[in-house]
């Protein structure tokens, strides 16, 4: 079994990411749907609320739950792999990760009661072949907040484990304020040893105010780029973005300042690299093969897990990334929120493959066209067609 009461960084290469370029497309007008869906939303809410302590009560929690996942992840055993309902992986870094979010948010902003929109719920872990998971899971969180130190608490029992993980069974919605948590988010990268993130979000009146982005195996050192000072040699960071105050990222773990980042300011797509997901399960990498053809690319893409890629496109590491699901798939806001606002206040553009930008206030799942499609403000309209061009010419295709 795994211990948590030792968590070394883990400092592991990433064969996987790579940069490349595309050669350059020709400008296109913007179209109409761009023009007015990419108004800024900021509303008298953000002027009233400034969510600093909220943003800050968010890193702290990303970070200890990286702590989890890292000294999970070095260790991890066969044994730690469940299957859910659906057959995804999932193991006890994901419950512990969302148990020590919950915990620290109860714990920092309470006594009220919050809501949290989570990607994990105690089922199966209440039935009674889970009880030696649910022990591990449940010292695996006691050590943790031991090892940091900042908590002076009596350990978690069991049933404050399974407590703190059903703290994220909320609808979310429109109204009021709900954070929205992927305790680990690229699960198979994680189990690949590769990339996954921590992904926290706030919403407020429907509209995210907050995300923090814990990259426990991303460089601090953009790809391609050699490092000037020591602190960038090192792995894991984390973005934090507040909606109105831009985007910084900072080692995860040590006590590195923010950097301010901002995204790819390139104009030219023969200089832009583009991202998409790992698995091809979760993207249509013909598709987005095909949306590069007609920017162009001739350069294979990026392919890493997890919404690490929104953070290496804050930073200015790549321009595009492209997320096509198979049809019939529906996107949770959990796998977005967080990435969402760090690209955004790091002057990107997110949207769905209409144009539209994604509405965090229906629910769990995002109601979008399509795909999700992400990049800077210039790229966005050239890209914007071809995305459209290349889904016609296979919707037609597959009538054929
Ligand atoms: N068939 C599918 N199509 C699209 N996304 C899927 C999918 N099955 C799972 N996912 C989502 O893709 C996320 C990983 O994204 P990526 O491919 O960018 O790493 C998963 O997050 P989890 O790992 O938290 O379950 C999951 O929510
Ligand atoms: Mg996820």
């Amino acid at each position: 079994m795994a211990s948590a009461s030792v968590v070394p960084p883990l400092c592991r290469p990433l064969s996987n990411l790579k940069l490349q370029f595309f050669p350059s497309i020709s400008r296109r007008a913007t179209p109409p749907l761009l023009r007015t869906n990419f108004r800024t939303r900021r509303s008298s809410l953000s002027a009233a609320m400034s969510f600093e302590r909220e943003l800050a009560v968010a890193k702290k929690a990303a970070s200890l739950a990286a702590r989890l996942c890292q000294a999970i992840q070095k260790t991890l055993l066969q044994s730690d792999v469940q299957s859910k309902s659906d057959k995804s992986p999932v193991t006890v870094a994901d419950y512990g990760s969302q148990a020590l979010v919950s915990f620290v948010i109860g714990k920092e902003l309470g006594p009220e009661p919050f809501s949290l929109v989570a990607e994990e719920d105690s089922g199966d872990l209440r039935k009674e072949e889970s009880l030696e998971t649910l022990k591990r899971i449940t010292e695996l969180v006691n050590d943790t907040i031991s090892c940091d130190g900042t908590y002076n608490i009596s350990p978690l029992s069991t049933e404050d484990v399974l407590a703190a993980i059903d703290n994220g069974k909320s609808a979310g919605g429109p109204h009021g304020q709900h954070w929205v948590l992927d305790p680990i988010d690229g699960t198979k990268g994680f189990l690949r040893g590769d990339q996954y993130a921590i992904a926290l979000a706030l919403l407020s009146e429907g509209q995210v105010v907050l995300g923090v982005l814990a990259c426990p195996n991303l460089p601090m050192a953009p790809m391609g780029k050699p490092s000037q000072t020591s602190s960038l040699d090192q792995s894991g960071c984390l973005f934090s973005a507040r909606l109105g105050a831009g985007t910084d990222v900072q080692l995860l773990h040590g006590s590195s300042s923010p950097m301010k980042v901002n995204v790819s300011s390139v104009e030219d797509p023969a200089e832009a690299s583009f991202f998409e997901s790992f698995e091809a399960a979760h993207s249509l990498h013909g598709l987005s093969g095909s949306i590069a053809k007609k920017l162009g690319v001739t350069a294979p893409p990026v392919r890493i897990d997890s919404q690490a890629k929104y953070g290496a496109l804050s930073r200015g590491e790549g321009a595009i990334y492209l997320r096509f699901p198979h049809k019939g798939y529906r996107e949770k806001i959990w796998d977005h929120a967080a990435g969402c606002i760090v690209v955004t206040e790091a002057g990107g553009i997110v949207s769905d493959a209409a144009g539209r930008p994604l509405d965090f206030s229906k629910g769990k799942y995002l109601d979008i066209d399509t795909g999700i499609i992400v990049t800077n403000k210039s790229l966005m309209p050239a890209l914007l067609n071809a995305v459209q061009e290349a889904i016609k010419e296979s919707e037609s295709s597959s009538c054929l």
